[in-house]
């Protein structure tokens, strides 16, 4: 029987730095996330990082956090909820930090009697740090617990047409009565070493000014590229013209060379530019979560402003768009059929 297990990145159970710092040390602990050797990611992460950054990242949780608990977990469960009755096969939710393990979402379904999973990472783009650590993870628990399940793997939708018609649609409905100069497509940033990491040409991706946009085998894997294809195609869809839009990394964390432009940086130097309403969408996140409710929608408002900006529109992610969900549920029908 077939079944599909929807996985997320995680969060806290709580915005508190009790539940904060384990989370964060699962999260950072990971070598495709903080990918140097074990006993130097053990030294920058336990004994520099999570010494102050739990209760900073804890008093950004508590700003974003709803009553029913992290917006990212919520809002995922809203559109597993909203897909569910759409489809003929079981669908279960799992994230891959946290309480809510993969171990667990394989269980549920393998209780309904399922064994032929369709592993669906819910990142547009694909990334070690998002995507291939869900993919590794699964495998781990499936080759222990769950010998008798197969996978099969969604691979990165960055360009696929209705996930790109979905995110265009949304944008220009909330932007809506917002007359914007500018609008930012800003990506979740990860250090330059991973791109290279993942260049299976393993000389294609020079992160220069063309790499991303001369054809390679390598864009397959390539977050970069991805991004920037994302981008044009929405773009292409919405009819804006070069100077109307651009795009940006954001969520660095200090040491690497993460990618660039950098969010922040970008948009402190707009107002000077004579950008002074200014709208932002984040596609690295299917699901609204810290970095974009607080990360943007506060810190990089407040910022704008401060520096000379007018109005600045946050957009939702796509998270339980009717017509976003209707595409998950077709994907998810044409590989049950
Ligand atoms: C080395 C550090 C990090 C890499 C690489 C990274 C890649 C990456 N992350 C996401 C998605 C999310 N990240 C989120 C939060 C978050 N990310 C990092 C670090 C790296 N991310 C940290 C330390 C945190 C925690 C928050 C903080 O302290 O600032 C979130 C939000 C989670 C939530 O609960 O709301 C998401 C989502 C992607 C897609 C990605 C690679 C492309
Ligand atoms: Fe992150
Ligand atoms: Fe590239």
């Amino acid at each position: 029987m077939k079944g599909v297990l929807l996985v997320n990145l995680g969060s806290p159970e709580s915005p508190a730095p009790k539940d904060v710092k384990p989370y964060l040390d699962e999260f950072l602990m990971d070598k495709y996330v903080i990918d140097v050797p074990y006993l130097l990611r053990a030294l920058l992460v336990r004994g520099i990082i999570l010494r102050k950054r739990p209760e900073e990242s804890a008093h950004a949780y508590a700003k974003i956090w709803w009553e029913e608990g992290s917006p990212l977990v919520v809002l995922s469960e809203r559109m597993q909820k909203k897909v569910q009755p759409l489809v003929n096969v079981p669908v279960s939710l799992a994230m891959r930090y946290g309480s809510m393990t993969i171990e667990k979402g394989l269980q549920e379904l393998s209780d309904k009697g399922v064994t032929d999973v369709m592993l669906f990472p819910l990142y547009p783009q694909y990334a070690m740090a998002s995507t291939l650590t869900i993919l590794v993870k699964a495998e781990e628990i499936r080759k222990k617990k769950f010998p008798h399940m197969t996978f099969t793997d969604v691979p990165a939708f960055y360009n696929k047409p209705d996930y790109i018609k979905n995110l265009a649609d949304s944008i220009q409905k909330h932007l809506v009565g917002f007359e914007y100069d500018h609008l930012l497509f800003s990506y979740h940033g990860i250090p330059e070493r991973h791109i290279r990491k993942t260049d299976v040409t393993k000389s294609h991706c020079k992160i220069d000014g063309s790499c991303c946009s001369t054809p390679s085998p390598a864009h397959d894997f390539c977050y970069r590229h991805q991004c920037y294809e994302t981008t044009r195609q929405v773009v292409k869809l919405l009819g804006l013209p070069e100077d109307k839009y651009s795009l940006t990394f954001q969520s660095r964390l200090a040491g690497d060379k993460w990618l660039e432009p950098y969010t922040d940086i970008e948009i402190d130097k707009m107002p000077a530019k004579g950008i002074k309403n200014l709208a932002v969408v984040t596609p690295a996140f299917v699901s609204d979560c810290l970095e974009t409710l607080e990360e943007i929608a506060m810190r990089a408002k407040e910022d704008f402003e401060k520096n000379g900006g007018g109005n600045f529109l946050a957009i939702p992610c796509l998270n339980d768009d009717q017509k976003w969900c209707q595409t998950v549920s077709n994907w998810i029908n044409e590989w049950a059929e």
